[in-house]
């Protein structure tokens, strides 16, 4: 086999011409392979026959997604029955003319299909692995299932997603999206182009990478100061609410129309003019206040004093006086405020694809930005197997043996 892919629009981005298959579910490795397709690679993606479980997710219209629409774009669906052999036999010549393979299944679930690194370096010899799962692929928690809510808990993000426990006694607050899962995914895709980038330096190595990304890790690497401080001085973080532990002022504060405004003044000019906003310019120099450490060891008394003025002003206003003074502020998005948005509107981060399962949707748009080769949405979140034909084509099986795969159940 071999054939270079067919797609609806060729190929942009800088990873245009990168071959990967995902043999991935739910958010962490699709969430990866979409940052890998939206700069241009080639991503084919092994379904079940039944569908990844996201395609159910979220609002439906014809029992199609929008969220699905963004998840899967740019990728060529194709959907195998991997408990039987002969779709098994199909992954392994794919892979043979595949740069990377990523993956999050349980750790020795591709094993039990007969896809072991063993069978897969045999197929490719250089294939780069990418491995996402719960805990790791060793260790005693190995054969643990897992979901990004897990690794968030576990990672100590969890711990500090709530207000301090003086303030409340509610469970803490899921960050809203599934950020364990894409943390581990852009982790993926990072160390992903690191093994690549190995394998081709010096003309290039037959070395074969394997990349082991655990939910858990991927969130505790991010977790900042919280570990070292507990270290050196058996400090446990605690939850700030919309604080942040190290700065002031830096907040969400009410406003007379019942909003919450962000105001990040937490710098000594940014404090002095935001001191002037509120009419009371000798507050910058006040010892309260004077320099971070002054204003962190005051925190209530300043944000009470903010939110005074706050409270005075409907939020828009409030909003509009602060970025006069050239004061970091804003109001909380919602989607519809997003859509809205000139300055992401002008950078193509809020655009509208054409899905011809849903007619337009609107989706964010690609990032990195890369000026000179930016990559497109070639294409919307395709149905399951829509590109199996095509992906199979090309692998050299005849219409004959499709059409026989697909009477018996291997493939849909
Ligand atoms: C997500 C999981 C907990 C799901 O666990 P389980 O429901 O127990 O299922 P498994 O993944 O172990 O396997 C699913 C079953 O589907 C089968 N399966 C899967 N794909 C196929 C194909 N293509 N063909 C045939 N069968 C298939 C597989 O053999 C299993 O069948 P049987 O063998 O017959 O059971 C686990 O996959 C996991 O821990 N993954 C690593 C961590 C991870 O990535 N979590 C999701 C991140 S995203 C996330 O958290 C989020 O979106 O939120």
């Amino acid at each position: 086999m071999s054939a270079a892919p067919s797609s609806p629009m060729p190929a942009a981005g800088p990873l245009a011409g990168l071959r990967v298959l995902e043999i991935g579910h739910f958010v962490a490795a699709p969430f990866c392979t979409r940052l890998l397709a939206d700069l241009g690679a080639d991503v084919v993606k092994v379904e079940p026959l039944g569908g990844d479980p996201v395609r159910q997710w979220g609002e439906q219209r014809d029992g199609h997604s929008p969220w699905w629409s963004m998840h899967a774009r740019n990728k060529r669906c194709i959907a195998l029955d991997l408990k039987n052999p002969r779709a098994v036999a199909l992954v392994l010549d794919l892979v043979k003319d595949m740069d990377a393979l990523v993956e999050n299944f349980r750790p020795g679930q591709l094993d039990r299909f007969g896809l072991s690194e063993a069978a897969l370096h045999a197929a490719r010899p250089d294939l780069a692995i990418a491995r996402i799962s719960g805990f790791g692929q060793d260790g005693p928690y190995r054969d643990r299932a897992s979901f990004g809510v897990i690794g968030e808990a576990m990672g100590g993000l969890r711990h500090l997603t709530n207000h301090p426990p003086e303030e409340t006694d509610l469970p803490p607050s899921r960050v809203g999206i599934s950020i364990g899962d894409s943390i581990a995914g852009l982790y993926g895709a990072f160390g992903l182009l690191a093994t690549l980038w190995q394998r081709d330096r010096a003309g290039g190595t037959k070395q074969a990478y394997t990349l082991d990304v655990a939910l858990t890790e991927a969130m505790l690497s991010m977790m900042e100061g919280t570990l070292p401080e507990y270290g050196v001085f058996g400090t446990i973080r605690q939850p700030q609410g919309s604080r942040i532990q190290t700065a002031a002022p830096t907040n969400a504060y009410p406003t007379r129309d019942g909003q919450w405004l962000l105001v990040a003044a937490n710098s000594d000019p940014l404090f002095r003019r935001l001191a002037r906003v509120l009419g009371r310019p000798e507050l910058a120099d006040d010892p309260r206040f004077a320099g971070n450490p002054a204003r962190l060891a005051n925190v209530g008394e300043l944000d009470a004093l903010i939110a005074a003025w706050t409270r005075a002003h409907d939020a828009a206003e409030a909003d509009a006086i602060l970025q006069a003074a050239d004061i970091p502020s804003t109001l909380c998005f919602t989607a519809a405020d997003i859509a809205a948005d000139p300055q992401y509107r002008a950078r193509g981060m809020v655009r509208e694809v054409e899905d011809p399962l849903l007619g337009p949707v609107l989706q964010a748009g690609i990032v990195p930005h890369v000026p000179e080769d930016p990559g497109a949405v070639r294409w919307a979140g395709p149905s399951i197997g829509a590109h199996t034909d095509e992906v199979l084509a090309q692998a050299g099986l005849s219409p004959e043996t499709i059409a026989e795969l697909r009477a018996e159940g291997t493939i849909r």
